[in-house]
């Protein structure tokens, strides 16, 4: 099944921890890259005020693994890049978001599908609806049109940076 992962970080070098993630990401069974989006230098949404600009991009990519197996996959990484984890929608190296996996509808605090904010973030659709114009957002539509429907004034496209294959 597709799967649709959604990569942020806001500390240290951004760039770098960006393609180590998506390396480690693809380092293990069961999961096969597809895409990723280009890359985009993003305002932070929520949290608190004062932080650095965030590096955003949407990996695409095929699963026969759970849904929490997943997960744990993202977590593991997410820790490997010296997340800390402190306020919520604070400062982190590394952000690893599940957006969608197949047609996976659940509603656990823990491991929620679609993620629930992903409709409204317009670091999620933008580099997802370029990558991926067919997309769809369970409950929600098409990818492309929530994407025109957004203010994309603090989503600016880094056209310098190309993240690569996962080597
Ligand atoms: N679709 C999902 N993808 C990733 N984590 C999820 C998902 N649904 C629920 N979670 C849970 O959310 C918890 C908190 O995640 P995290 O600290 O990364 O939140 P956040 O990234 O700050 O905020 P947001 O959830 O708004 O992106 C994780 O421990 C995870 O179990
Ligand atoms: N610009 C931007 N803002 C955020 C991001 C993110 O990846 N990019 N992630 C968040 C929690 O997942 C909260 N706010």
């Amino acid at each position: 099944m597709k799967v649709v992962l959604s990569l942020g970080s806001n500390l240290g070098n951004r760039f770098q921890t960006l393609q180590g993630a998506v390396d480690t990401l693809f380092d293990a069974p069961g999961l096969d890259f597809v895409k990723a989006s280009s890359v985009y230098e993003t305002d932070p949404v929520g949290g608190p005020g004062g932080q650095r600009p965030y590096l955003n991009a949407i990996v695409i990519a095929e699963t026969t693994l759970e849904p929490r197996t997943l997960l744990e996959r993202a977590q593991g990484v997410e820790n490997a890049f010296g997340r800390v984890r402190e306020e919520r929608w604070g400062a982190r190296t590394l952000d690893i978001d599940l957006i969608v996996v197949g047609d996976t509808v659940c509603d656990d605090p823990d491991l929620t599908l679609p993620h629930p904010r992903a409709h409204e973030r317009a670091f999620v659709l933008v580099p997802w609806a370029k990558v991926d114009p067919e997309g769809v957002l369970p409950g929600h539509g098409r990818v492309a049109e929530l994407a025109a429907g957004l203010d994309r004034q603090g989503v600016r496209l880094r056209d310098d940076l190309k993240l690569q294959r996962p080597d």
